[in-house]
């Protein structure tokens, strides 16, 4: 199976097109597993593949490296919207990919020697609060926030969806200790049947702030895009930070831009990796059943 390695401010993922090959005979979260496993497959945060669209110029899905296929993904809408145009499966520099959470747009900036630097993607609008996720939790504190109980801790956030579900956490100061062990319970709480990404943001300015994540399905990761825009909306929201926003991610930063009309615009790199090709299953029994 032929495979491109990309990463979008350290946000790696495998990036298969549909176009160019066959996928092995695997379930695709299981082969999500199996190519993120850094030991015995290629390593990422998950699986990405690119495929023909009835809707748009291209499709993308996204699945995480524990087989969760995801709605959404920023850092990988860019690095598709690389993939396809610097592979010719497009031919204009602004295009639509299919998502599980709709169509979005994306411009590619594109340097002179004809490679991608840069792209731009309309992320459509979010929306807030219990009644734009499945919530069993009985906590809401009215407005976008809601209080959810970790041991004897209570912790308050927002949640927003942006095709994916995020529940963002306001802190003074982001701690990469305070996200490796309070992520993965905000990520797994009862409260979110379908589990949740859990942010962890600090406002440094009107126009700056810093930012963490524990992703739903693949855990800390150096970069979210969709959790990048559900962070400003929600801050925006509160009167915190103004409609332009750089966001300061583990890997490097992104520009957050909130339109008029709602939509949010995620300005950001994309890098290829390694292309090649994976043996598996004639490369080991390792992943078959013993
Ligand atoms: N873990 C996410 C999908 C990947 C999102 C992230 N990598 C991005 O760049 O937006 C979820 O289960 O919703």
């Amino acid at each position: 199976m032929k495979f491109t390695k990309m990463q979008a401010l350290g946000n790696n993922y495998i990036y298969v097109s549909l176009f160019e090959t066959k996928l092995p005979d695997v379930s695709l979260p299981e082969l999500s597993t199996i190519v993120s496993d850094v030991r015995r497959g290629i390593g990422s945060d998950g699986l990405i593949l690119i495929q023909d669209s009835r809707v748009a110029d291209v499709g993308m899905r996204i699945f995480n490296a524990d087989g969760s296929e995801a709605e959404s993904c920023g850092n990988g809408l860019r690095c598709v919207a690389k993939y396809v145009y610097e592979h010719r499966l497009v031919n204009t520099s602004v295009f639509s990919i299919e998502t599980k959470a709709g169509v979005v747009e994306a411009q590619v900036h594109v340097r002179p020697d004809g490679t991608v630097k840069q792209v731009t993607v309309d992320m459509g609008d979010a929306k807030f609060g219990v009644d734009s996720i499945r919530y069993t939790g009985s906590h809401a504190v009215g407005g976008d926030d809601v209080v959810i109980h970790v041991d004897d801790t209570k912790l308050r956030g927002t949640v927003v969806n942006v095709g994916n579900t995020h529940f963002v956490t306001l802190v003074d100061r982001v701690d990469d200790k305070y996200v490796e062990q309070i992520g993965p319970r905000i990520e797994s709480h009862p409260d979110f049947p379908d589990r949740i990404n859990a942010e962890f943001v600090s406002v440094i300015n009107r126009s700056e702030i810093d930012f963490r994540v524990y992703e739903r399905g693949s855990g800390v990761t150096f970069a979210c895009g969709t959790g990048a825009c559900a962070s400003v909306a929600a801050l925006a929201r509160k009167g915190l930070v103004d409609n332009r926003v750089t966001v300061h991610l583990l890997g490097g930063d992104l520009d957050i831009e909130l339109r008029e009309d709602g939509h949010i615009l995620m300005t950001g790199e994309a890098v290829t990796v390694a292309e090649g090709t994976f043996m598996w299953p004639t490369a080991e029994p390792a992943f078959l059943p013993l």
